[in-house]
């Protein structure tokens, strides 16, 4: 597919596959679109990918049980998968079907409203209104951010997909304009500065281009920096070099599972080979399945 501009703004619209060390671990993202900065200013509002107890659908994502990597694996009614880690505890493969609550907070498909009739139009007005009193601007809240920070160190977590670049509908095109990128400089001058994504830190790093930022790609998974002393004795940091050949800390607690992943990731080309519109990403430590481009009968 070229990288042609579109009009579909919708933050995200796909299933998740990915690997999560603990049920307890969360973490806050600030996403947008391009209308409009917005974030959940509730304490207790955790990331959309970690934060849905749906479980997932036997026919959604289809991951046979010739995938489980270890005998020891199960997998339990409701697909959540369990299996027991090469180091100390229990590490939880969650296959999550996570589509209602990310569809609940992106705004509203705006494909439908500007293809479809009137009528269905001025609904998918009113539907993007009320998501918009759920999912206020970040910036006209800016007070009760900055608040709270005054006199503490600040450090900067950024998403990229839908806040630093736009939401387009090839993945392989997000890319994110020079004056955004001027503005994370300029940033990084002030407060350290990482982005925190689900796609590949690879694919990140290539679209941002920032050597000062920390990356950290496969939502956490993969977390690139400075070399810091203090991180010599974490057991799962490791000093390797960056594609500058600048020395660099890399930690990527999940080394051991990749061959799954890989194997997931075919299965899942597999599976999604005959529905025209789906792509498949390789996300290194996740995987993502696109269905944006599929059509909605399709999708149902
Ligand atoms: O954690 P994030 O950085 O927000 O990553 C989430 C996903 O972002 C990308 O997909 C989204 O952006 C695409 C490009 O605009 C769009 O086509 C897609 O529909 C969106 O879901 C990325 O491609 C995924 O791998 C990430 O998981």
């Amino acid at each position: 597919m070229d990288c042609l501009p579109n009009n579909s703004d919708n933050k995200t619209l796909k299933t998740w596959f990915f690997i999560n060390k603990s049920e307890s671990n969360s973490f806050y993202s600030l996403s947008s679109d391009r209308r409009l900065a917005s974030m959940d200013l509730k304490s207790n509002h955790t990331a959309l990918v970690l934060a849905d107890p749906a479980p997932l659908n036997k026919s959604t994502l289809r991951v046979s049980s010739g995938l489980l990597p270890y005998s020891g694996a199960t997998l339990s009614q409701n697909l959540f998968l369990t299996v027991p880690t090469m180091k100390a505890g229990i590490l939880d493969i969650r296959a999550s079907n996570c589509l209602d609550s990310m569809e609940s907070s992106s705004p509203p498909d705006k494909k439908s409203r500007d293809f479809n009739n009137d009528l269905e139009s001025s609904d998918t007005d009113v539907a993007y209104r009320a998501w918009l009193l759920k999912y206020p601007s970040a910036l006209a809240s800016f007070d009760q951010i900055t608040n709270p920070a005054k006199g503490k160190r600040i450090a900067l977590f950024l998403d990229y997909d839908g806040t630093l670049s736009p939401i387009v509908d090839n993945p392989d095109c997000a890319f994110m304009s020079n004056d955004m990128r001027a503005a994370v400089k300029n940033v990084a001058q002030f407060f350290p500065t990482a982005i925190i994504s689900g796609r590949s830190r690879d694919k990140v790093y290539e679209f941002v281009g920032l050597t000062e930022l920390n990356y950290a790609g496969s939502h956490g998974m993969d977390i690139m920096g400075p070399v810091r002393q203090s991180f010599d004795d974490h057991s799962n940091c490791i000093r390797s070099t960056d594609n500058q050949g600048k020395e660099v800390n890399l930690f990527q607690p999940a080394s051991e599972f990749l061959p799954m992943i890989d194997e997931v990731f075919n299965s899942l080309i597999n599976n999604t080979k005959d529905i025209r519109g789906a792509k498949v990403e390789n996300n290194k430590f996740c995987v993502s399945v696109h269905y944006r481009n599929v059509d909605e009968k399709v999708r149902e």
